[in-house]
């Protein structure tokens, strides 16, 4: 993990996410040189949320190089697409570092594990033996309990809890609200929708959505 006052920091991107993670950024004293993103720059804009605009993709090539900045990814990971994967993937490949940043109010368990890339919001917790891949977020409020791995280019959305133990392999969704059970899988690039439960195994690009609850009586030794 590079420590993210070891440089200034770009913003890549001017949306939803991007406004979350500039007040991560502020709330933790992070030094936040400016933004890019080339909606902005067409615009013709020279400020947004009290940033200075910094231009598009060229202009942050052409004048703040690695050895200047590091960068962090504004663009948000929705159930579909790849485009933030891809965008780390290529920046990577310049030569950029991305930080992990995480907000002063999420608790992080001392033997945690964060990769390059991560983000972790406000109110989320990580419990021991977590180790959380490149370029993932756990976002606002989520809940990731001991020995969970999750692999790179993972979006945890908001208030989704992982129990004990989970797996969730790359670029997998795991959507607001759910609740995965101890000991399950979640396969690469699969889908859990906002409120699922999850209690087996999700293979690879699989979508669970919902399910219907079940009651049944309680085996008799159990009062
Ligand atoms: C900070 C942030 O905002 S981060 C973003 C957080 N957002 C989320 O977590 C949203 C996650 N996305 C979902 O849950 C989505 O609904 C998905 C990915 C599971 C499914 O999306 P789609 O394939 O587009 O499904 P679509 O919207 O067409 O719905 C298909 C059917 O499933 C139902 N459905 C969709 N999602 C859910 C859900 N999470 N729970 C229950 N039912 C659902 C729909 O009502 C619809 O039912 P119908 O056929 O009877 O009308």
């Amino acid at each position: 993990m590079i420590a993210p006052r070891m440089r200034d920091l770009v913003l890549l991107g001017a949306g939803g996410h991007a406004r979350v993670l500039l007040a991560l950024m502020r709330a933790a004293g992070y030094s936040v040189l400016g933004v890019c993103d080339p909606h902005l720059a067409s615009s013709g804009a020279s400020r947004w949320e009290g940033l200075d605009v910094l231009g598009d993709d060229a202009a942050l090539l052409d004048r703040l190089g690695p050895e200047r900045v590091a960068l962090v990814l504004g663009i948000g990971q929705l159930s579909t697409g790849s485009l933030r994967e891809r965008l780390y993937d290529l920046w990577r490949g310049r030569g950029y570092a991305f930080p992990a940043l995480v907000h002063p109010a999420a608790w992080i368990a001392g033997d945690a594990l964060l990769s390059d890339g991560v983000q972790v919001m406000a109110g989320a917790i990580i419990q021991p033996g977590c180790a959380i891949g490149e370029n993932s977020t756990i976002n606002t409020r989520a809940s990731i309990d001991h020995d969970c791995h999750i692999a790179a280019h993972v979006h945890v959305a908001p208030g989704a809890t992982l129990c004990g133990s989970i797996h969730v392999d790359e670029g997998a969704f795991i959507g607001a609200g759910s609740v995965l059970v101890q000991g399950v899988r979640v396969g690469e690039r699969a889908v859990v929708g906002a409120g699922t439960t999850l209690v087996r195994d999700l293979g690879p690009r699989q979508i669970i959505i919902g399910g219907a609850p079940r009651i049944r009586a309680k085996p008799a030794a159990e009062s």
